[in-house]
């Protein structure tokens, strides 16, 4: 981590203070930089390498309000076959570029019987499905220079910075399609069986997503400050009934439709 943190120090100017992770669909985030350098995955030694569809797989540093920002453009999954160790890998990497705060963006599929495609959804908290049974990025020798062997995720998503969240949608007139709730990571790449989405919704999840918690705790164990939001693409289908189900073009399609709104929230929260 530190000879790639090094080695883009001495490729760009830029210092950052923020990060964005940017979802399926959700590149366009970093397009609003201005005095932009980029590096593709493949040219920053140590990076991994982005294999989904919607990911561009390149890190893009710039000005957003006068603040510094780092982006990722492509994330990283579990279900690509990387350990979590390499799925989290430029969250330290942020970390020793002097990040302070971290903004995760993601696609995801709704269980809440209120939300409707196309809402924003603030993440108030998460479910970390792979970690509740030992899949977990924090898992094998703590690194003490990062934090601690047993860091605190109660207050993982900052409640200063979700509160700003709302008071500025409803300065940009998008309050109406925000909403806040608890994310479920879930391992993929399969979308989930019927039975899955009723499991998933009687245990109080509103989204699903198959990425997030890993880099949120990640961030969290090494101090940074946590905003995130889900864009949902579609409702998770919960009723043999229906005969809709959901495809990855679908996903990235709503993330075209939504861009301009979903570009708002970081681009007006990196200011803080
Ligand atoms: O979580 P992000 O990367 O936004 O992507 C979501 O969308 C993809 C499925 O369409 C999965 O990768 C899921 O995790
Ligand atoms: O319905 C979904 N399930 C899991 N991951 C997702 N990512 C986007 N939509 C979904």
């Amino acid at each position: 981590k530190t000879a790639t943190a090094d080695w883009l120090m001495s490729q760009t100017k830029h210092r950052p203070q923020v990060a964005i992770i940017c979802g399926s669909g959700l590149g366009m985030l970093a397009d609003t930089l201005k005095c932009q350098d980029s590096f593709a995955y493949a040219d920053i030694p140590g990076f991994p390498q982005s294999t989904v569809q919607g990911h561009a797989g390149q890190l893009v540093f710039g000005e957003l309000k006068g603040k510094t920002c780092v982006c990722m453009q492509g994330r990283f999954h579990m279900y690509e076959g990387h350990s979590l160790c390499k799925t989290t890998f430029p969250i330290r990497v942020f970390k020793l570029l002097g990040v302070e705060t971290l903004i995760v963006t993601n696609a995801a599929g709704s269980l809440a019987d209120g939300f409707q495609t196309g809402d924003i959804m603030i993440i108030k908290d998460h479910i970390n499905f792979p970690g509740l049974v030992g899949l977990n990025p924090l898992c094998g020798p703590n690194d003490d220079k990062f934090g601690p062997r047993f860091p605190a995720m109660s207050g993982c998503y900052d409640k200063g910075l979700r509160c700003l969240a709302m008071e500025i949608a409803k300065e940009l007139g998008v309050a109406s399609v925000l909403q806040e709730g608890v994310y479920a990571m879930v391992g993929g790449p399969n979308f989930e069986t019927i039975a899955e989405a009723r499991l998933l919704h009687r245990l109080g999840v509103d989204a699903v997503g198959m990425s997030t918690a890993p880099e949120v705790v990640v961030a969290t164990h090494c101090g940074l400050r946590v905003f995130g939001l889900s864009l949902i693409t579609n409702k998770v289908v919960k009723s043999y009934e229906d005969t809709e189900s959901v495809n990855h073009e679908g996903v990235l399609e709503i993330g075209r439709l939504r861009s301009h709104t979903v570009q708002q929230l970081p681009n007006s929260l990196s200011y803080f």
